[in-house]
């Protein structure tokens, strides 16, 4: 097998889209243009559709607000959050691409210790293209990395590693906090560069930021559903989280991996902790009721495919979850939903997804 960490990273510019959600004109992107011109964008425009969302010249872009959403997937366009950065997905689900790389306007090129600007869309490149080493740690990190390798006592049938289909990357400065915690430390910021990328363990969860998030859409865009929130919801700010709940249930059950560490990014500014205490406050506390769920979930062996995982999926948070609050059972039909129309917008996709299989 080639050595993944000698090969030269390739660009994949016809094999990535690039999917911002925002609210606001993107003059974030200049300072992204080295990295991201060539590349196709695909920006998301939430809140009110007649605002005019500039976009730097020479950008190749779509653009898709609320009339567009509703225009494209009719009634099922319901399981797509309004006035929140979950909106985001439906960027995800009209892509044509194999690789999708999704990144919030606030957030900017960051500078390694040496200086030198962060091209964080390479190193996700570089994440997803490298095996996963889900099912033994590998104590020196990233095996595949240059100048490093798989440790003594390191079972030589698993060095091949696993396909990876998601690469989670970090931000330096304003750090994800969740609101109390932002509230308790209102001044913290993360200036701690760690120069690492680590496989997230099977039968682990983690807690996935869409911030700077990158992933093999056909392995696992089916199940990167960002989670109903905003408008009309009663929380917020919990639809990244429980896309990497369910991401990484599927991607364990079909044997993907999951990565975290490196690219990190400059998140610029952060949102109102009030604000944010009012969307989280009572995922703060289902979540002590959803995580043993996720945890304890099983998905029989004839979900061989990512759809068949996600609505088997939906099936157990709607009778298991339900009772927590009506709003899990509005959550698992909009899970339904969103594959569905997934498959509508996808159809060549869902056939062959049935040939796919477990990876290996
Ligand atoms: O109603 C909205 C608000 C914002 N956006 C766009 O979404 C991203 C993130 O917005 P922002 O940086 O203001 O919020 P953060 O709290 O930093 O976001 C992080 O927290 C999580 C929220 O779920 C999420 O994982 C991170 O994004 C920007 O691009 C806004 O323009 C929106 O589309 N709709
Ligand atoms: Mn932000």
């Amino acid at each position: 097998m080639a050595d993944p960490a000698a090969t030269p990273i390739p660009f994949l510019t016809d094999q990535l889209d690039i999917v911002i959600p925002t609210i606001r004109n993107l003059d974030f992107l200049e300072m992204w243009r080295p990295f991201f011109q060539h590349y196709h964008l695909i920006i998301v425009q939430d809140g009110d559709p007649s605002k005019v969302i500039k976009v730097p010249e020479g950008f190749d872009y779509e653009l898709y607000n609320r009339n567009d959403i509703n225009r494209i997937l009719g009634p099922k366009a319901s399981c797509i959050s309004f006035k929140d950065s979950a909106c985001r997905c439906f960027g995800y689900m009209v892509s044509k691409k194999k690789y999708i790389y999704t990144i919030d306007d606030d957030c900017f090129v960051a500078k390694d210790p040496s200086g030198k600007d962060i091209n964080a869309l390479q190193q996700h490149i570089k994440n997803l293209l490298c095996p996963s080493t889900p099912f033994f740690f590998n104590t020196l990190y990233d095996p595949y990395r240059d100048g490093a390798d798989f440790v003594r006592g390191y079972p030589f049938s698993l060095r091949e590693g696993a396909p990876t289909a998601v690469s989670h990357g970090l931000w330096l400065n304003i750090p994800d906090y969740d609101a109390p915690t932002q509230l308790v430390k209102p001044r913290e910021r993360n200036t701690r560069y760690v120069d690492a990328v680590l496989t997230i363990p099977k039968g682990t969860l983690f807690p996935m930021c869409g911030m700077n998030l990158a992933f093999d859409r056909e392995l696992i865009g089916p199940a990167m559903y960002f989670g109903l929130m905003g408008d009309g919801q009663p929380i917020g700010r919990y639809d990244d989280m429980w896309a990497g709940w369910c991401i990484k249930v599927i991607c364990d059950h079909l044997g993907y991996g999951v990565k975290t560490g490196l690219p990190y990014i400059w998140h610029s500014k952060a949102s109102n902790p009030f604000v944010n205490l009012k969307k989280e406050y009572k995922g703060i506390y289902w979540q002590e009721e959803l995580i043993p769920f996720f945890q304890a979930a099983v998905l029989p062996k004839e979900c061989t495919t990512v759809q068949k995982c996600y609505i088997e999926l939906s099936k157990q948070v709607k009778a298991k979850l339900g009772s927590i609050d009506d709003y899990f059972l509005k959550l698992a039909d909009a899970m339904v939903t969103w594959v569905e129309a997934w498959d509508e917008l996808n159809p060549s996709a869902a056939d062959s997804a049935e040939a796919k299989g477990p990876g290996k």
